[in-house]
């Protein structure tokens, strides 16, 4: 069973060659897609893309849900989730890497928790992500000599329209990236207890910077980006310890009214 799951973003469809696909169906119905088992370095993986095979869930649809469930289901502890984001500062530059340690949801309408009642968890969000995981990859990428962030605030929009000038000057303040998936992905592997950890890759300057951002731009960073995703995820994976010390799991002792 696949302990590691990994969450495509726009642009990344696919990390391995699949030795199986499997359809899962969940409370929630299907995931994006078939989930893929395959290798990387040896290590058995799931894989979903987040937008489906052929990019047809745009942000506010994608079956977060039934991704996280599903890849629960298939026994995964770990999820990474892969992401193209926009730049709101000069320093994060497109094609950084950007392991990101906080967000700010300014979504509005998703399904954001599996504790709709009558169970009901109120979920620490305080430090959102796995720290075992956060430290493998900012230590790899830097092995690597990638661009790397080690940190790095998101601002989670709606979309999937991107931001006015006025909402991207708004942004600058106090996130440093932008994009339109973390949330609730990151929240709802957090209420199953798996660790999620989150490597964004720069893809353009947001619209604060002049030049209006449009998706095409995004994906084509994104591929010429995704070698890197690649190495990184290639040389960071073996590492990931079998057990788990980060205490991810511990967070549901205490949430539960
Ligand atoms: C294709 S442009 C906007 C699209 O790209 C990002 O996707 P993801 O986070 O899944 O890599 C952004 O969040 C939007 O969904
Ligand atoms: N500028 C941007 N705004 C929102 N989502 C994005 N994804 C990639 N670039 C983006």
């Amino acid at each position: 069973m696949p302990k590691i799951g990994i969450i495509g973003g726009s642009g990344v469809y696919g990390v391995f060659e699949p030795k199986e696909t499997v359809k899962v169906h969940t409370p929630y119905g299907r995931p994006s897609a078939p989930v893929e088992i395959g290798e990387i370095e040896g290590v058995e993986v799931a894989f979903i893309p987040r937008h489906g095979k052929y990019h047809e869930f745009p942000p506010h649809e994608v079956p977060y849900r039934a991704n996280i469930w599903a890849l629960k289901e298939l026994g995964v502890e770990r999820v990474i989730g892969i992401n193209a984001v926009g730049s709101l500062k000069e320093e994060y530059k497109p094609g950084d890497i950007v392991i990101i340690d906080q967000f700010i949801d300014f979504t509005k309408k998703r399904e954001y928790t599996f504790y709709n009642g009558p169970r009901v968890a109120h979920i620490s969000m305080a430090d959102p992500f796995c720290p075992e995981l956060r430290r493998i990859f900012i230590e790899t990428a830097k092995e690597l000599g990638l661009p790397v962030h080690e940190k790095g605030t998101y601002i989670c929009i709606e979309g999937p329209r991107f931001s006015t000038r006025a909402e991207s000057r708004m942004f600058r303040q106090f996130a440093d990236v932008i994009g339109m998936t973390l949330v609730p992905e990151v929240n709802l592997a957090r209420e199953l207890g798996m660790c999620y950890v989150n490597i964004s890759t720069v893809t353009d300057y947001d619209v604060w910077a002049e030049k209006p951002v449009d998706a095409q731009e995004v994906l084509r960073v994104m591929k010429e980006n995704e070698e890197k995703v690649q190495r990184l995820l290639r040389k960071a994976i073996p590492k990931i310890p079998e057990e788990r010390k980060c205490g991810c799991a511990d967070v549901l002792k205490t949430a539960f009214v």
